[in-house]
């Protein structure tokens, strides 16, 4: 049996199918990954704070912001705003601001993440990291779905878990990028807690949600031998 924690990401969903995604995802994960970006830190523009209130309105789950941006004060003070319960912050922004945003965001009462871009090492994190509720480790290069797979960012889960073991620290580990069937077994190895997963993992797996989120489980336990009680 796996614990691991299935979190999509919104960017890839079929936005005219969007009621009817969000109500048969929402009895089945845990978490919905939603990507901001500012056409700065990476060059395209997707999803905002208002869309996760659009999604509120449907959906009971708790949402986790990934964001790409180079103002994160500006962005983590609307993520606040609207209490998104998880703010991920991209690690290569947040020099000389790290403990001040994760301090604001703990006394919202939300959780506090950062986000590592492939070639970001964890040492960048090393000072505040048992401060952080969650580290996302991109298995792509940002801003895009459809991106090539880069195995060896998941070097990265590994000593992110055996950090993790040695020190009590309290973390949550996450990958984000081409996680589908191709690399289940490659990602399974490297063992994080959440998986995101988008249009090469789900939704472009089937028209229909029910049948695509199907495929997906079967590709999961196919691949790693593990059931996926989701
Ligand atoms: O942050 C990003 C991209 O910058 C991700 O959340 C993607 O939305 C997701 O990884 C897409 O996955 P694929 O469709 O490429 O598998
Ligand atoms: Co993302």
């Amino acid at each position: 049996m796996s614990n691991v924690q299935i979190s999509p990401s919104l960017m890839t969903m079929d936005l005219d199918k969007f009621k009817t995604q969000l109500e048969f995802l929402d009895q089945h994960v845990d978490s919905y990954h939603i990507d901001i970006m500012d056409g700065h830190f990476v060059p395209n523009i997707t999803l905002s704070p208002w869309f996760i209130q659009e999604v509120r309105k449907i959906s009971k789950r708790p949402m986790s912001a990934h964001l790409m941006v180079t103002d994160a004060p500006f962005w983590v003070q609307q993520l606040i705003d609207i209490k998104c319960e998880c703010i991920c912050m991209p690690a290569e922004v947040i020099n000389g601001l790290a403990f001040r945003l994760i301090d604001q965001i703990h006394d919202a009462g939300l959780k506090a993440g950062v986000v590592l871009n492939p070639e970001t090492p964890i040492s960048v994190v090393e000072p505040y990291i048992e401060l952080l509720d969650k580290i996302t480790i991109m298995t792509v290069d940002p801003g895009f779905a459809g991106q090539r797979f880069l195995a060896s960012a998941l070097q990265k889960i590994v000593a992110l878990r055996a950090l993790r073991d040695q020190n009590g620290y309290k973390y949550l580990i996450e990958m984000d990028g081409s996680s589908n069937r191709a690399h289940f077994k490659m990602i399974d190895e490297a063992d994080p807690d959440i998986y995101i997963v988008g249009r090469s993992g789900l939704f472009g797996l089937n028209d229909h949600i029910d049948t695509a989120w199907s495929q997906m489980v079967k590709d999961y336990e196919e691949i790693t031998g593990k059931k996926l009680n989701k």
